[in-house]
This record gives structure tokens, C-alpha cells and sequence, in this order.
């Protein structure tokens, strides 16, 4: 099990600073309560007392502040309640948002190799989980910290030697949790790995039901669900368990410091040390007094089990990020724009996956970079949308000279998005109508700029077979459109907010050919100024750009138009052959070739 880092919990408590007036609050209402219960025993006790010993009816004095304090606990304990959950729920929502923010600045490098089921855990369970810490453990400690010390000056007040069941009591039930503090803390970890992992599995089940489905896989997963169910059953047992167990010897440590008390009362009141009737009230004040210490030392417990909630929470808000933000952020130059990686290297953690890429892509022009899959093509996407930065060279915006090309590590996010716009093999669509998904990246977008990037394409036509058209919804991840008219919603997307570099990574690789041919037109007929980067396998596709350039081994192995690198017959030709032979073994090497030497659609 990997350890909790020490200070978790402890490194969570800054997000209490902006609620400082309501933490004071929390902790005087707490306070009232406690020390309104300890008055209304002891008094009550010492009432009692009265009555038997003198056998003297309660003054209506004492009757009334009696009252008083039974509803002044009343009123505490309901408003200690409401402001410590309302404390709680305003920093737990908090949380969450600097949960996503972490998970945003370091994204995909953090999202990559976690499970989104895992992910989900920290931003709700795990939040959720420190609700008890804010919202009952911190008051409960500061209250009852001074109630017992009043209330044990009190005691030493009655007879100093009260305190010597009192006190040592009190040490060992706030020493009880740190002694088994370790142990704690594992089993907190391991219920809420349990806890993501049953998270992961859920939301990897209900994500790939259809797959599940078609390779008649139910049955297994459902025995994973239940697996992971049970582990999360065992995990919250065993800490139920120990909290039980825990909380019975609380219990015990208690009651043996009232007996202890109450002998020693009863014997110095035989002895005349002791006016009678304050016997059962020194029970009463011991009681009081160590019953919060008590439920403290429970929090304490507690506390000690959500470590590794915190751990996760710590982790995700402290992320790391990805691409560090520009500490003195330059304009974008205007005008038309190309890109430029010059350079570059970079590898995820282990070996390069680019190894010194060299690549330009002019204003108004368009690349097809291409090249066998794994060879790093998305990465140079990813690199261009800023998602990681290189590990040497750069990565750069360029404009026409005399302007100077501008690295992306210089400029501000938003200009960034607002100049390039990155179109993946998987755009997401979120639930909403296709006009809200389409406005994502452009919400000020006008119906007309809707309308124009719409027709380019093609989603007019998708739109019109749909019952509401723009305005209908398209359902969680695009769920109710193909894959090919999901394609060209995310263009679309991607062309509204009006970018001046365009990063196409095997987007029209769902469309059939005509699709993808008129697609291209389209495109090519609005790209006078743009630059446009395009991914992709397909020989008609590649054929289309202006300029091709072929990754190989992290490099740049071959540049060139389409009819240059064919009469060249080197790495371009063997690329195709090559994947021509893999995907239909019993056709000619070449035919690939041939399919897309026909003149372009
Ligand atoms: N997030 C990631 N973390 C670690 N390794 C990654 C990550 N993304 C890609 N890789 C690795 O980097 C290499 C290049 O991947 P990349 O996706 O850039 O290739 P590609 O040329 O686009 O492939 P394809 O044509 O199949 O899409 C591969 O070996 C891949 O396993």
C-alpha cells in the first residue's frame, strides 16, 4: 500500500481562511452547547442533591435558570448544526472546484493512465468524505478543549483530588487515537481505494455497456462489480469495527472516572470535606467534562481514518501543471499565421516518442503530416494544443516576416485557444443541443458565424434530419449521432471560434471518402490564411495537401508535395505499401497508391 503523506489533513485547513467568521462562529456556538450541558448536570445533579440532603424544594430561581439552560443547549445545538454544515458544504463545494482545477492545469499528463472512474472518486467521495472533518471535528476539539478545563478548575475548586480520576482519564482518551493513529490511516486508505476502484469499475461498466455487450462479456464484469463491492464491504467493516470496538472502551474509560469520582465525593463528604449535595454534582461536572473530551477523541479517530481522502484531495489540488502557465504572457501577432516545431523532443516519462522534429507549416498552407501509428503524429497535436510542452526545442506560432514567431509557452491560454484549435479522433460531446456543443469554444458566436461554419461542415444536413435541427439535444457524448456526423460537429466546433491554425488529427477519418473529399473543399475554400496541420492515414486524404511531411523514428524522415514524394518512391511509398499490405493482405501492395492517384474529389 502505497503511504499516506504525513500533514494531509493539516494542509486542507488553509481553504478555512476565507470562512473565518463563520469558523469563530461554529466554534462559539459549540462552546455554548457544550458548557450549557455541563451547567444544566451539574446544577441539576447539585439540585437533586439539595432536595435529598436538605430535603429543601428547588428555589424558583434554580428551576428558571434550569429551563433557561435546557433551551439555551437547545438553541446551541441547532445553531452549532446549521453553521458548522453550512461551513462544511461551502468549503466541500470549494474543494471541488479547485479538485477540477487541479485535474484541468494538469491534464491530460495527470488524466492519462487514471481511470475517470478513480478521477470521479476524488472530485465527489473523497470531497464528501472531509464533510465530517469541517464540519465536526475542528469545533468539537476547540470547544471542548475549554469546556474541560473550566470545568476541571470547577472540580479542583470542589476538591483538588477529583481531579485524579479526571485528568489521567482525560490524557488517555485524547492520547487513544494517535496511538493507533497509523492503523487508522490504513484502513481509511484502503476503503477509499476500494471506494475508486468500485468508482472506476462503475463508470468503465456503464461507459462500454455496448461493447460489453456485443462481446458477451456481462457476466464477467458483473462478477468484477460484485468483487469490487465486496473488498469496499470488508474495507468499511473492519474501520466500522474498530470505531465500535474504540468507542466501547471510551466508554468504559469514562464511567471507571465517575466511579472513581464518586468515591472519592462520597468519601469526603463523609468526611465533611464535602458539603453533600455537591457529590452528585461533582459527578455531574466530571461527567459533562469528560464526555465531550470523549466524543473529541472520536472525531480525532475519525479524522485520522479520512487521511487518505485528504492525501487524494491534497494531491489533486496541488497538481502539477502540464503547461505552466506564462508568467509575462505575449500577444498573439496578427494577421495570418504558421506553425513551426523546431527541434522539438519530447517523450512521455520514458523514451523520446519525438526525437528532434523539424516542421513548418505555412500561413494559408496545408500539411499532412503522416507516418506509421505510434510514430508520434498525435503527440505533435498534443504539443500544439499545449497539453505538455517539449522537453527541448519549441513549438511556435509564426507570422509573416518582419513580425517574430512567438513560442506557445509565451502566450496566455485564452490566446492560445483563440489562435489554434486542435480537432481529435475522439471529441466528446456533451450533453446539451448541437448549437451548445457547437458554441463550446465560441459561446459569443453569432447565429449567422453558426450557420456559415455549419454548412462548411455539413452539419446543416445533419441538422435537418434532426427533429428540433441545431436546437436538438444530442445527448450525453453525442450518443444519438454516428460517428462520422459526430466528426463533423467537433470541426465545426473547432472552426467557430475562428482559429488561424488548424490541427486535424484523423477527425475525417469516420467519414466514408465523398464525405471526407467534400469536407476538404470545404475547408480549402475558407483556409486562404489559415495554416492547417492534417493527421491522417488515408492516401486521398494525404494526396489533398499541399505538402506532406512523413514521421518516422521522432523525426521528420521526408517532406514534400504528394507527386514529388512518389516519384521519389521512398519513405511516403513504403509507408502506404506497408499499410496497404497490413489492412488487405490479399490485395496489390499499391493498390492504396493507386485508389488515391485517381485525381482528387
Ligand atoms: N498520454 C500518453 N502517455 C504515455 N504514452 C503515450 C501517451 N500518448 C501516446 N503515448 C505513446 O506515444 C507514442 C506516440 O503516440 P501517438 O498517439 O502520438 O502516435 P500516432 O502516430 O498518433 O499513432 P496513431 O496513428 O496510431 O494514432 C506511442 O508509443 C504511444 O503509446
Amino acid at each position: 500500500m502505497t503511504p499516506i503523506p504525513p500533514g494531509a489533513l493539516r494542509s486542507l485547513l488553509p481553504v478555512l481562511g476565507a470562512h473565518r467568521a463563520t469558523v469563530l462562529r461554529t466554534c462559539l456556538a459549540a462552546l455554548v452547547d457544550q458548557a450549557a450541558l455541563v451547567a444544566l448536570v451539574t446544577l441539576a445533579a447539585h439540585t437533586v442533591g439539595t432536595a435529598v440532603i436538605e430535603h429543601r424544594p428547588p428555589a424558583p430561581g434554580t428551576v428558571a435558570v434550569l429551563i433557561g439552560l435546557v433551551l439555551l443547549r437547545a438553541l446551541a445545538t441547532w445553531r452549532e448544526m446549521d453553521l458548522s454544515h453550512d461551513l462544511a458544504y461551502r468549503v466541500l463545494a470549494e474543494l471541488r472546484v479547485r479538485v477540477f482545477d487541479g485535474l484541468a492545469r494538469s491534464a491530460p499528463a495527470r488524466i492519462a493512465g487514471r481511470r475517470s472512474g478513480d478521477l470521479a472518486a476524488t472530485a465527489l467521495g473523497d470531497v464528501e468524505a472531509l464533510e465530517f472533518f469541517y464540519a465536526h471535528a475542528i469545533a468539537q476539539l476547540l470547544a471542548s478543549g475549554v469546556v474541560f478545563a473550566v470545568s476541571a478548575a470547577l472540580l479542583a475548586a470542589l476538591g483538588p483530588w477529583l481531579l485524579l480520576a479526571v485528568v489521567p482519564a482525560a490524557l488517555l482518551l485524547i492520547w487513544s487515537p494517535l496511538i493507533e493513529a497509523r492503523g487508522r490511516a490504513e484502513r481509511g486508505h484502503r476503503t477509499r481505494s476500494a471506494l475508486a476502484d468500485l468508482s472506476s469499475e462503475t463508470v468503465e461498466s456503464v461507459d462500454g455497456l455496448r461493447e460489453l455487450l456485443m462481446t458477451g462479456s456481462l457476466n464477467r464484469r458483473r462478477a468484477r462489480l460484485r468483487s469490487a463491492g465486496r473488498r469496499l464491504a470488508r474495507a468499511q467493516r473492519a474501520e466500522q469495527s474498530w470505531e465500535t470496538g474504540a468507542g466501547a472502551a471510551r466508554d468504559l474509560l469514562v464511567v471507571a472516572a465517575v466511579i472513581g469520582v464518586v468515591a472519592a465525593a462520597a468519601d469526603a463528604a463523609s468526611a465533611g470535606r464535602l458539603d453533600g449535595a455537591w457529590a452528585p454534582a461533582a459527578m455531574a461536572l466530571a461527567l459533562g467534562a469528560l464526555a465531550p473530551v470523549a466524543e473529541s477523541a472520536a472525531a480525532l479517530g475519525r479524522a485520522g481514518g479520512l487521511r487518505a481522502a485528504a492525501a487524494r484531495v491534497r494531491a489533486a489540488v496541488h497538481a502539477p501543471a502540464g503547461a505552466p502557465a506564462a508568467t509575462d504572457p505575449r500577444p498573439v501577432p496578427p494577421g495570418p499565421l504558421g506553425l513551426r516545431l523546431r527541434g522539438v523532443r519530447f517523450g512521455y516519462g520514458g523514451e523520446a516518442v519525438l526525437d528532434g522534429v523539424d516542421l513548418t507549416v505555412r500561413p494559408g498552407e496545408t500539411m499532412a503530416l503522416v507516418g506509421a501509428s505510434g510514430a508520434g503524429k498525435s503527440t505533435c497535436a498534443h504539443l500544439l494544443a499545449r497539453y505538455w510542452d517539449p522537453a527541448e526545442g519549441s513549438v511556435e506560432l509564426v507570422p509573416p516576416a518582419p513580425a517574430h514567431p512567438v513560442d506557445l509557452r509565451d502566450l496566455a491560454e485564452d490566446d492560445l485557444r483563440a489562435a489554434v484549435s486542435v480537432v481529435g479522433q475522439e471529441a466528446p460531446l456533451f450533453h446539451g443541443t448541437l448549437a451548445e456543443n457547437l458554441r463550446l469554444g465560441a459561446p459569443d458566436a453569432t447565429a449567422d458565424e453558426l450557420d456559415a461554419v455549419a454548412r462548411i461542415c455539413g452539419v446543416d444536413t445533419v441538422a435537418d434530419t434532426l427533429p428540433d435541427g441545431l436546437d436538438t439535444a444530442v445527448g450525453e457524448r453525442g450518443a444519438t449521432l454516428s460517428g462520422g456526423q459526430r466528426a463533423r460537429v467537433a470541426l465545426a466546433r473547432g472552426l467557430l471560434s475562428g482559429p488561424r491554425v488548424l490541427v486535424l488529427d484523423e477527425t475525417t477519418a469516420h467519414l466514408d471518402h465523398r464525405g471526407d473529399a467534400e469536407l476538404a473543399r470545404a475547408l480549402a475554400a475558407d483556409s486562404a490564411t489559415r495554416a492547417t496541420l492534417v493527421i491522417a492515414h488515408r492516401p486521398a486524404t494525404v494526396r489533398r495537401a499541399d505538402r506532406i511531411a512523413v514521421l518516422d523514428g521522432g523525426r521528420i524522415v521526408e517532406e514534400g508535395t504528394w507527386d514529388e514524394l512518389i516519384r521519389a518512391g521512398g519513405p511516403l511509398t513504403r509507408l502506404f505499401a506497408r499499410e496497404q499490405t497490413e489492412s488487405a493482405p490479399r490485395t496489390a501492395p499499391d493498390a492504396g497508391l493507386r485508389e488515391s492517384a485517381a485525381p482528387p474529389r
